[in-house]
């Protein structure tokens, strides 16, 4: 791709609720040049900053990996959970081992989870299923296959639905099996941006930072906001943000290290991809 011009940034928000605590906070107006907001499901924003559409935005972690060349981590910041997340979900009507050798139906919304499955399917379970990318509508998804993976806001909406079917949380089976956290999503930046306009991902990084501790302090928001847009009791809501990080610490980067290790095993990625997070030095340099 050319290198984006730099008129107006443009910054990808998840559409799910997972990401409301660190973007409720987060207003593109105040960052001192001009700048926008993109909301997409996650597999949109991974084609966007791949393609230079946008410059900055929280991704699939799988789809970082794929395009690590162009991109670079931004600090401090991550979906992730160890153990249950609650929506991250395959509902299926036999058992794991038998769904290993059937048929499943993948939402076309994400990228993360549906490799998760493929790993946890192939590497705990030893099977390998026969795979079809669909629109995340659990019904039809489950007359076409035996088991349906759901993310986001999709995924709360079906498990409170008496669908009958058994539920497997895709975090919890990661965690129990490696004893790792698992990163869903991370906030990344173009290269070229990175380069050419640190000030810029200075900024933004920093209004992200602020805004997640807003979040933190400030939970009952996000929870009402949540109870409005979709029903779901105050517990849920407080139990689903508890369960949730948006940290991208120690634990969460190597618990992204072992998801890429088995990926690249499976020959779902191409190569070993390394960690690379943005630092300011080059602007706190300048600031001296
Ligand atoms: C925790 C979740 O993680 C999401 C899953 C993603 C994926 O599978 O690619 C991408 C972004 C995350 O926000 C969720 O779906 O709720």
């Amino acid at each position: 791709m050319t290198s984006m011009t730099t008129d107006i940034i443009r910054i990808g928000r998840i559409e799910y609720t997972n990401v409301w605590p660190v973007f409720q906070q987060f207003d593109p107006q105040r960052l001192g040049f001009p700048a926008e907001l993109v909301t997409q499901v996650p597999a949109e924003l991974n084609r966007r900053i791949q393609e230079g559409a946008i410059d900055i935005a929280a991704i699939s972690s799988y789809a970082y990996a794929q395009a690590a060349d162009d991109l670079l981590l931004l600090p401090g910041l991550s979906v992730s959970a160890y153990g249950r997340v609650r929506s991250v979900l395959l509902f299926h009507r036999k058992p794991l081992a038998e769904v290993a050798s059937g048929t499943v139906a993948l939402t076309r919304s994400s990228a993360t989870s549906v490799n998760l499955l493929k790993i946890i399917l192939a590497k705990r379970y030893g099977g390998s299923p026969s795979y079809v990318t669909m629109k995340p509508d659990l019904d039809r998804m489950m007359s076409s296959a035996d088991a349906a993976l759901l993310i986001g806001d999709d995924a709360i909406k079906a498990s409170w639905a008496n669908t009958g079917y058994e539920v497997t949380d895709l975090a919890s089976e990661w965690t129990s099996w490696t004893g790792h956290w698992m990163t869903f999503a991370v906030w990344a930046v173009r290269r070229s941006l990175a380069e050419s306009r640190p000030d810029m991902v200075s900024a933004v990084v920093r209004a992200f930072q602020e805004s997640k501790e807003k979040g933190r302090r400030n939970r009952s928001a996000v929870v009402n906001q949540a109870m409005s847009a979709f029903g779901g009791t105050e517990a849920y809501w407080n139990e689903y943000f508890d369960g949730l990080s948006h940290d991208f610490g120690a634990g969460q980067q190597a618990g992204l290290a072992a998801y890429l290790r088995y990926a690249r095993e499976l020959g779902l990625l191409e190569r070993d991809v390394p960690l690379r997070i943005w630092n300011d030095t080059t602007v706190a340099q300048v600031n001296e």
